[in-house]
C-alpha cells in the first residue's frame, strides 16, 4: 500500500482532540490548520534539493541550496480542503493554488464535480492534494484524474483521516500517488462516514449543520 502514516506525537495528540464529540467549530478549524502544518512538513521530506550559488553577507559567493524544479501547487478539494490550506501555506508560502470543487452525493456517495481552476504548467509542478477525509476515495480519485489529464505526474495526497476502503481505491487507480495521513481508521459506516473518524469535516470547519 502506498500510504505513509504520520505518527509524530503532536499529530496524534491533536487528532485525538479533533475526535471529541464536543469539539467546537473554532477548535476544529484551529486543529485542522495546526495538523496540516505539521503533516506538510513530513509530506515534503523527500523534495529534491539542488545547489544554488548565493551572495554571502561578506561579499563572497556561497554554495547554497534550494528546492529543485517548478513551484509546488497545493490542490484543496472544496470545501473541507480549504481548512487545511493556511497550514500548508505557512510552510510553503510561495506555492501556487489549484482549486477543485467536488460534492459527494449523499445517496450514491459518488463525487459530483462543480469547480476546477488549475494553475499553469501543471505538467511541470509537483501537486499536493489536501482534503481532511479520505472515505470511499471517490473524491480523491476524481481529483487525481483531473490533475493527470493536465499532465501532472508528481502527485501526493495529504488527508487527516483515511478509511481502508478509500486507500484501496486510490492505490488501485493511482499506485504512484502516496497518501499521507495522521490515521488509518477502521471502516466506513452505512452512510459512507469514517469510523471512528471525525464526523463531517466540511460541516465542522464551515459551521454548517449536517441534515
Ligand atoms: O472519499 P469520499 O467518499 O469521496 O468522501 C470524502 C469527501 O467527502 C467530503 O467532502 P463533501 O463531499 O462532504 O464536501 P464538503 O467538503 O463541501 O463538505 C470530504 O471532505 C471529501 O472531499
Ligand atoms: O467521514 C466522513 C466521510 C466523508 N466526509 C466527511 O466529512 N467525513
Ligand atoms: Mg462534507
Amino acid at each position: 500500500m502506498n500510504i505513509q502514516i504520520i505518527t509524530h506525537p503532536l499529530v496524534r495528540h491533536k487528532l485525538s482532540l479533533m475526535r471529541e464529540a464536543d469539539c467546537s467549530t473554532g477548535k476544529f478549524r484551529t486543529l485542522t490548520k495546526e495538523l496540516s502544518r505539521l503533516m506538510a512538513y513530513e509530506a515534503t521530506r523527500d523534495f529534491e534539493i539542488e545547489p544554488h550559488e548565493i551572495d554571502g553577507w561578506d561579499g563572497s559567493k556561497i554554495q547554497g541550496e534550494r528546492i529543485k524544479g517548478k513551484t509546488l501547487t497545493i490542490v484543496p478539494i472544496l470545501r473541507a480542503g480549504l481548512g487545511m490550506l493556511d497550514g500548508v501555506l505557512d510552510l510553503i508560502p510561495t506555492a501556487k493554488i489549484s482549486v477543485v470543487g467536488l460534492q459527494r452525493d449523499e445517496e450514491t456517495l459518488q463525487p459530483v464535480p462543480y469547480f476546477e481552476k488549475l494553475v499553469d504548467n501543471m505538467d511541470l509542478r509537483p501537486a499536493l492534494i489536501i482534503d481532511p477525509m479520505l472515505a470511499t476515495g471517490g473524491s480523491m480519485v476524481a481529483t487525481i484524474d483531473m490533475l493527470k489529464q493536465k499532465g501532472c505526474r508528481n502527485i501526493k495526497a495529504l488527508v487527516l483521516v483515511a478509511a481502508p476502503e478509500g486507500v484501496k481505491l486510490v492505490n488501485e487507480a493511482h499506485p504512484d500517488v502516496t497518501i499521507y495521513t495522521a490515521a488509518l481508521d477502521s471502516h466506513l459506516n452505512e452512510n459512507g462516514y469514517i469510523i471512528p473518524g471525525l464526523g463531517d469535516a466540511g460541516d465542522k470547519i464551515f459551521g454548517t449543520k449536517h441534515a
